[in-house]
Order: structure tokens, then C-alpha cells, then sequence
């Protein structure tokens, strides 16, 4: 059964229709379902417009004919534009259905792009993109079928300048990694999905989602529920706002190792003054956090020794990211998240040596080298695990773009942490809830009034 969380790429995709066409389907079969799963979208969207249909030389040109014809059928005024004949048996098979109008221009209502999908090996030539941009123009709406041309499909990178923004995109029988990774991420529209029949892909990556937590057990206590440490440093607000979401992630207690609490801090946080080294001894402690306004100092590389040599569940974001060295994670056994934004993400690879690949390639390169998991911070935020897995988030809000953000992320991943979930499943659901915490807290909010909702966030996966 086709799952729809799963994201392939080009080469795992080929092998999942492969798999059915092995088991007794036809590439025009398939096509068929493609076509007219497709087919239903735009009748839905175009609303009695008129359509205009770009078609290719491979199989996404042939989903193009399928699309023309079953809308054609349902009275829809269609019309194909074809700079190329098709060039695969199925495509030349769907073209010959076809029985509407062809044109060398549409004009109108909704475009549809199946110009190239995941067959797509090279930049457009400037005639195609100057198709492309000129009816894009010409129509009121953009729908680009699997992968918009000109986009590669397993990283999510233009191959082309100048390539239209789509209204809708829908995905052929699992999502691509363009559809959730910048930049093609913020051309794609809506996105939609058309399940076309294909098995799920063990070890794929996968799409989050929301996650399924539970209430805290009948029997249990502020202890087993999980004790946070979180370490504070020379800006005490960081670690602060950090513990207050921790306070919400799931976790029974929060302590703030640090000297002092900021005035407005609430009475729930337990304040620790003690040497840190007694605090990570403490075998209720279940899992830290380190970095946020930890400091680059001398006494912050030492605080960032003791609390990994510690050897406990473990988040270090912010300063401790710029700290870390190969080393400190040497002859560690217990889960680590690692949470970088794109500058910390950068200097981690020049610590750990990894300086070629693509987004994806450095986050789960890193992983590896640091056993640890990589929740690589951004508008298509992705986790990374060492043994492989790998997660993008869905877009969230573009107001989580504020200062302390990250420091609320942080703090609920050590809370997931310490609720007991391993470090990839910690980290997911901690991304999740800072995704959805954001959207409850509408527009123009602050760090403090995101970890706020931290909460209500957490009831949605009740
Ligand atoms: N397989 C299946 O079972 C199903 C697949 N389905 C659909 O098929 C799509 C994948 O089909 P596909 O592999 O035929 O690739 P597609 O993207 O149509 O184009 C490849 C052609 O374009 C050419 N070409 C490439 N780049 C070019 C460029 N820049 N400029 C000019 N030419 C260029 C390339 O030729 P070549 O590189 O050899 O020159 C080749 O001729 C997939 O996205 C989905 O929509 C569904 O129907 C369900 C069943
Ligand atoms: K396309």
C-alpha cells in the first residue's frame, strides 16, 4: 500500500515502478492511473476553465496526453502544446488517445507543465524556458505534474534562471525531495499527491508528521517523566527560554544549572548553583541540554567537556556547536542531537573535516562522523540520523524566523529526550511541536510566547 509520508529519489522511484511493472503492470497502465489521478486535481481547479496542456518527449510529456484526454472527455476546452514528439512507447501510446486540439499556444486558464518530470537530465534550452515563462504568463494558473521542468528532483536546485512559480504541484506516486527542499520548496505551491499504486521503499526518507505521544503513565512521578538539565552560560535568557519550552516537551523537571535566574523567570524552573560535574553525576538527570547562551570562553569548552564526557541523552545547540570537536564524541554510547542553523551547520563541517555535498549529503556525512543526530535548521529543516535515516519537515512558518527560536527547539528536543524517546524519534517530534507550536501562536510572535505554546502543540499529538 502506497504510503504517503515517503519521500524517493529519482533512482528509488524508478525501482518502485520497476517493482510493479515486474509484478505484471504496463508503464501505460501506470501512466493512466498518473494521468488521470492528475486529471481529477485539475478538474477541481480549473473550475470550468479552459486548460492548456505542455507536453514533453518522455513519460511525464505521456501523463500529459492522459491529462488532456480524460479532461477533453469531461468537457473541459483543452489544448496541447508540444514542442517534441514523444520518444517512449507509452507516451507515443497516450499521444494516439488523444483526440482534442493541438496548438502551438494556449492562453487562459490553468497551465499544466509536463514539459519533463524526474527524467529531467540537463537545463532547459532557452527556447523551452522561454516557453515556459511566455504561457505561464498567458494563463491565470501553474500546475506542474511529479516535478516542475527545470528542477532537478533529487536536491531541489533550478538547473535554469528564470522559471515560473507553480500554483499547485502534484506528486506521482511519492514525493520527490524538491518538494520539501529550497529553494524549488517555495515554487512549488500547494502540493498534492496521487498515489499511482507503489510499495513503500524500507529505509527511505520520510516526510514528517504529526507525531502520536501519550499522557504520562497512571503511576508516574516528576523523576520518571524525565529530568532536564539544561546548562546555562554567560547570556542566561538563552538557556531560559530553552527550559521553559523544555518545561512543556514532556519531561517531569527542568533544572537550570546557572548562577542566577532572569527576573522574569517562572517558578517552575529549579535553579541549580552546584559544580556542574555533581549535577551530571545525579542519576535521576536524563538527559542535557548545552549551548544556548552557553558562551565561547574558556569555562564554556570546559562546561562542554564535562557535560558530554557525562555521557547522558544529549542537545547541544548554539555556542556548543561552534565548541565541538571530533574528539568530544569519541566513546560516547548515549543519543545525541545536534541542532545547527545554516552558519552552525557550516562550521561543524569544517570541524568534522566535511566539505563537499549537497545539503542532505553534509547533514547525514555528519551524523555519521559525529554518531549523532543532525536536525539541520531552516526553512526545509531536515534530521539526520548515523544509522541512515533520514526526515525533511514540512514548511512551517516563516515567523519562526525569530530571535530564540532555535533555543525553544532545543529545549523541547531534551525534553523528548528525557521523556524517554530515542534520539532521530526526539528529535522528529521535537520539530514537529515547535512547527505546530508556531502556527498556534499566529503572527509576529516571540521566542518566549512560542514556548508558551509548546503545550497546546503537545495536546494536538494527545
Ligand atoms: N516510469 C513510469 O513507470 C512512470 C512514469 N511516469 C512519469 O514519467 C516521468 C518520468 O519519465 P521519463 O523518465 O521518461 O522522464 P521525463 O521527465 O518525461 O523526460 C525524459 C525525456 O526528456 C529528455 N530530456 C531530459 N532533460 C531534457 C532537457 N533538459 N531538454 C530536452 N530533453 C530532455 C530525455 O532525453 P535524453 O536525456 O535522453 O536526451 C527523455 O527523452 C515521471 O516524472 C512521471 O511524470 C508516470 O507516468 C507513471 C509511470
Ligand atoms: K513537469
Amino acid at each position: 500500500m502506497t504510503r504517503s509520508d515517503q519521500i524517493f529519489t529519482v533512482a528509488q522511484m524508478r525501482a518502485a515502478e520497476q517493482a510493479l511493472i515486474d509484478r505484471g503492470e504496463s508503464v501505460g497502465s501506470l501512466m493512466e492511473r498518473a494521468g488521470k489521478g492528475v486529471a481529477d486535481w485539475i478538474w477541481r481547479i480549473a473550475h470550468g476553465r479552459s486548460v492548456t496542456v505542455l507536453c514533453g518527449p518522455g513519460n511525464n510529456g505521456g501523463d500529459g496526453y492522459v491529462i488532456a484526454q480524460e479532461l477533453a472527455r469531461r468537457g473541459t476546452h483543452v489544448v496541447v502544446v508540444a514542442p517534441s514528439e514523444p520518444a517512449t512507447d507509452a507516451a507515443r501510446a497516450a499521444r494516439e488517445r488523444y483526440r482534442g486540439t493541438f496548438d502551438t499556444a494556449g492562453n487562459g486558464g490553468v497551465l499544466v507543465d509536463c514539459l519533463f518530470g524526474s527524467g529531467l537530465t540537463r537545463p532547459l534550452s532557452p527556447e523551452l524556458v522561454a516557453l515556459l515563462s511566455r504561457e505561464a504568463v498567458r494563463h491565470s494558473a501553474l500546475l506542474a505534474v511529479d516535478v516542475p521542468s527545470g528542477i532537478d528532483s533529487d536536491t531541489g536546485r533550478p538547473l535554469n534562471e528564470g522559471l515560473p512559480a507553480n500554483d499547485v504541484t502534484v506528486a506521482l506516486g511519492a514525493w520527490k525531495f524538491a518538494h520539501w527542499l529550497m529553494p524549488a520548496m517555495a515554487a512549488m505551491g500547494q502540493r498534492r499527491l496521487v498515489p499511482i499504486g507503489v510499495e513503500p521503499i524500507a529505509g527511505a526518507a520520510t516526510l514528517l508528521t504529526r507525531p502520536h505521544l501519550s499522557a504520562p503513565a497512571i503511576d508516574a512521578h516528576k523523576y520518571t517523566r524525565g529530568l532536564v538539565l539544561v546548562i546555562g552560560g554567560v547570556m542566561p535568557g538563552a538557556a531560559q527560554l530553552a527550559s521553559e519550552a523544555a518545561l512543556r516537551g514532556g519531561a517531569g523537571c527542568v533544572r537550570l544549572a546557572a548562577q542566577g535566574l532572569h527576573p522574569s523567570a517562572t517558578p517552575d524552573l529549579v535553579l541549580k548553583r552546584g559544580p556542574l560535574v555533581d549535577l551530571l553525576a545525579d542519576e535521576r538527570t536524563t538527559a542535557v541540554l548545552a549551548g544556548p547562551g552557553l558562551g565561547l570562553d574558556e569555562t564554556a569548552r570546559v562546561k562542554l567537556g564535562e557535560v558530554l564526557a557525562a555521557d547522558r541523552p544529549t542537545v547541544l545547540d548554539a555556542d556548543a556547536l561552534t565548541l565541538l570537536r571530533p574528539r568530544h564524541c569519541e566513546s560516547r554510547s548515549a543519543a545525541l542531537i545536534l541542532t545547527p542553523h545554516l552558519g552552525e551547520m557550516a562550521r561543524l563541517c569544517e570541524s568534522f573535516g566535511i566539505d563537499e555535498g549537497n545539503r542532505i549529503d553534509r547533514a547525514t556525512k555528519l551524523a555519521q562522523a559525529a554518531q549523532a543526530v543532525v536536525v539541520a535548521k531552516g526553512p526545509d529543516t531536515l534530521i539526520a540520523a548515523p544509522d541512515g535515516r533520514l526526515a525533511l519537515a514540512p514548511p512551517a512558518t516563516s515567523w519562526l524566523s525569530v530571535a530564540g527560536s532555535g533555543d525553544v527547539l532545543s529545549g523541547i528536543a531534551v525534553s523528548r529526550l528525557a521523556a524517554g524517546a530515542d534520539g532521530f524519534t526526539a528529535a522528529c517530534e521535537a520539530v514537529w511541536l515547535h512547527g505546530e507550536a508556531a502556527r498556534l501562536a499566529g503572527p509576529a510572535f516571540t521566542a518566549s510566547g512560542l514556548a508558551r505554546n509548546v503545550s497546546e502543540a503537545y495536546a494536538a499529538t494527545l
